[in-house]
């Protein structure tokens, strides 16, 4: 059978482009996959790693030959790259990004190759480089797709069929839109990351705050362990949704501030953010059908996973998602999902009989 698409090349060959590029071998969807990388350790290991079949420190007569180029270096060097590619490019191929900003980034993208279509998949890790890529990151996650008024439909078409088939969710919107709503959800949370690790590492007493950071410190700044220049360029780019989302956090804080003083309208407000995290789907994997979760303390111990995995294994129920909730070092949580109710009630069951703890 013919794969989806014939050759196909990676630009920038990182944390995203190693995904892509491993969801499309894993899935047979390119009779070839190349890469092209700033930097040639990275092509070394996505070599290595077997990633990509093909790997080029230079652009040359080979960008010719691509069905579908997939740009995927940070947000910052997304023109020029364009730019570069643009006179080498087949006029009939196929061009998208997976860029975390869409407004600017489409902009300069779209006057350069006839079917181009922007992307941005909402999946990501704190982990940066192919060495941290696997196919996995991009299953069920939700693809934006941002199409304007120049977009070729045909190519819309061709990009969705590729978002679907590397195990995806695509959902439209405009490039704009796009940049105000992740500026809320992505960009600001990684801004307030910095600020809070910032006021960490700026304090006199930063070695015994940094003792004393427990769960809440990590969970809230894990994204500032990402590739800090693919987040410099992510909030730089979209500084104008991203201030005004500033602005509104600024505002909110204050009232927050305020709020100390009345303890009543305070639980109020914690009453509701609580509301809110809680009817969050499951993180990460938003459009994803119902998931019944349960939470399960374990001991911080060898073998405690394939434990809690046999358990339930033996009694026939299947665990649909797992999350390991790192939250102290002598204990930890499991996260489990299971498909319907009934499962998770006999997870329940079979989990509290082996002696398990269920908050
Ligand atoms: N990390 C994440 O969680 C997510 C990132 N993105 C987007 O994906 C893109 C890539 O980010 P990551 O893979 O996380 O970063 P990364 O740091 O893991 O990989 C980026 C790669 O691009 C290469 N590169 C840099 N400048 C280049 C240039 N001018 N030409 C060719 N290659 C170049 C780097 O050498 C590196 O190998 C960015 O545009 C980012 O906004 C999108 C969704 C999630
Ligand atoms: O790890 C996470 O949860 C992230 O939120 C990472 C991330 C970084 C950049 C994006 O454009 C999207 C997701």
């Amino acid at each position: 059978m013919k794969p989806l698409f014939g050759k196909v090349g990676i630009f920038g060959v990182g944390l995203l482009g190693g995904s892509v590029a491993l969801g499309l071998k894993e899935r047979f969807l390119a009779q070839e996959v190349h890469a092209y990388d700033q930097d040639p350790l990275a092509l070394e290991k996505a070599l290595f790693l077997g990633v990509v079949e093909r790997v080029h420190a230079g652009l040359g007569p080979w960008v010719g030959e691509l069905e579908l180029g997939i740009l995927a270096a940070p947000v910052g060097a997304l023109p020029g790259l364009g730019r570069a590619l643009a006179p080498l490019a087949h006029p009939q191929s196929l061009w998208t990004d997976v860029g975390s900003v869409k407004g600017e980034v489409v902009a300069a993208l779209e006057g350069l190759f006839p079917r181009f279509l922007g992307g941005h998949p909402m999946a990501g890790s704190e982990r940066a480089g192919v060495e941290n890529a696997h196919a996995g990151l991009l299953q069920n996650a939700v693809w934006v797709l941002t199409p304007t008024e120049r977009t070729a439909p045909e190519a819309k078409e061709r990009v969705r069929q590729l978002v679907e088939a590397l195990g995806a969710y695509p959902l439209e919107m405009p490039p704009l839109l796009h940049d105000r709503l992740v500026a809320r959800v992505s960009h600001l949370p990684y801004l307030l990351a910095v600020a809070l690790n910032r006021m960490v590492a700026r304090s006199p007493e930063r070695d015994l705050l940094m003792f004393l950071a427990a769960g809440g410190f990590r969970d809230l700044t894990r994204v500032a362990s990402g590739s800090p220049r693919m987040s410099r360029d992510m909030v730089v780019t979209n500084r104008e949704a991203l201030r005004e989302a500033v602005e509104e956090l600024r505002g909110l804080l204050l009232e927050l501030e305020e709020l100390l003083e009345q303890p009543e309208a305070l639980l109020e407000a914690a009453e509701e953010a609580k509301r809110t995290r809680d009817a969050l789907p499951i993180v990460r994997r938003s459009l994803l059908p119902e998931m019944h979760d349960l939470v399960v303390q374990v001991p911080d111990r060898p073998g405690e996973i394939a434990r809690v995995a046999t358990a339930l294994g033996e009694a026939g129920v299947n665990i649909k998602d797992l999350e390991v909730l790192t939250i102290r070092e002598e204990a930890g949580a499991l996260r489990l999902s299971f498909a319907t109710r009934e499962e998770r009630e006999t997870a329940r069951r079979v989990l509290a009989r082996a002696g398990y703890r269920l908050p």
